[in-house]
């Protein structure tokens, strides 16, 4: 294990910019995957955020030199690195947050689904040791198909008597922030003032964001709505075919990794109305994971948000990402069961 601390002066910076150290609670989180693509830009971003204390960035390789590398940055948290499942343990206990980026990205004229094989048993080993270790952390997995992952996780840990609705995580943030994106480029809004939920699931089809609901309002004409929508599901392959055999969206990934991670850091820590979109147990429709506006607490999740109003573009999205959504979970909670 590689370790570096810089605790003096990261309390001193908090003082200096009006934090009372007392009232930032400790928080530990695990990037797990940390030395891949996400993982090492998500670790400089969660290195950048005050409300972590210990930073645990754990890989089956690589790891010293991220971590040696990140824990320069004069910031609060202590790094450290793991390497390898003998250090998994050491990892895992006393998080609060653990986000899973490890796996195999996509190359050009794959699916999300044909990673199944290698992430589906990435995920179940990590999520089998985050239950032994730290049952009680917020779980973030990025790790794709998410739409299969997540019930992965879920089985998992219902299996080792673990499994807490509350803390399981898909990360589908990169939507919102793609939906955000192109909607202010084609509303011609500030971009920072724009909000678009996106709702379903993350790959292709499942992915519906619902531009009816954007804001500022635009009154954008039909078919810019319907090329918005392909733009956001397609946002994931449009990546993958750039980079053209280099893997997939890694630096826009990590940004979003890093907002969902902060957003569940603030609603452990007490602050009212933080509400982002994910890919949670729920009932909002007649499946059993659905992605849709979800508010953060003590807890993890406070409230899974209804849909709200569709229009009936959107309604139509919404019947026919259900097929296959509904077979990806399936997928997933058979996978688990049988391995
Ligand atoms: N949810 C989302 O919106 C997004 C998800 N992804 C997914 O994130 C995953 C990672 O993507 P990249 O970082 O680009 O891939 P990468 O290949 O660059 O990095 C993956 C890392 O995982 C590590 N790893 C493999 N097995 C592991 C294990 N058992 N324990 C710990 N670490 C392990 C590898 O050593 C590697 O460092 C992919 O499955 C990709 O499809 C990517 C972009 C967006
Ligand atoms: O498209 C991929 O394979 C990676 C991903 O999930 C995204 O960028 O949304």
């Amino acid at each position: 294990m590689f370790r570096s601390v810089a605790r003096s002066a990261a309390g001193k910076h908090l003082l200096r910019r009006g934090y009372a150290t007392e009232s930032v609670p400790d928080r530990k989180v695990a990037v797990l995957g940390a030395a891949g693509g996400i993982g090492q830009p998500l670790a400089l971003l969660m290195k950048l955020n005050p409300l972590v204390s210990r930073l645990a960035l754990y890989d089956i390789a690589n790891t010293p030199g991220v971590a040696a590398d990140v824990s320069h940055v004069n910031t609060r948290s202590e790094v450290a690195g793991y390497v390898g499942e003998d250090q998994l343990k050491q990892a895992l206990e006393g998080c609060d947050v653990v986000i899973i980026p490890a796996g195999v990205p996509r190359k050009p004229g794959m699916t999300r689904d044909d990673l199944f094989n290698i992430n589906a048993g990435i995920v179940k080993g990590l999520c089998a040791a985050i239950a032994k270790y730290c049952p009680n952390a917020l779980v973030n997995m990025i790790s794709n198909p998410v739409n299969s992952t997540v019930p992965i996780a879920a089985e998992v840990f219902k299996k080792a008597g673990t499994y807490d609705e509350k803390k399981l995580f898909g990360v589908t943030t990169l939507d919102a922030v793609r939906a955000k994106t192109f909607y202010a480029g084609k509303a011609k809004a500030n971009v920072a003032d724009v909000n678009v939920p996106v709702v379903g699931g993350h790959a292709g089809i499942t992915i519906l964001p619902l531009f009816s609901q954007a804001t500022p309002k635009a009154n954008l004409p039909e078919e810019d709505i319907k090329a918005l929508t392909k733009r956001t599901q397609d946002g994931g392959t449009e990546v993958v075919e750039a980079k053209a055999g280099k893997g997939s969206a890694t630096l826009s990934m990590a940004y979003a990794g890093a907002i969902f991670a902060d957003a569940c850091l603030k609603g452990l820590n007490g602050v009212p109305d933080v509400v982002e979109c994910s890919f949670v147990q729920s009932t909002v429709t007649e499946l059993p994971f659905f992605a849709s506006k979800v508010r953060l607490g003590k807890n993890g999740v406070e409230e899974v948000m209804g849909l709200g109003p569709l229009s009936d573009y959107e309604q139509a999205g919404l019947e026919s990402l259900k097929p296959e959504l509904k077979a990806s979970i399936e997928k997933g909670i058979k996978f688990a069961n049988q391995n």
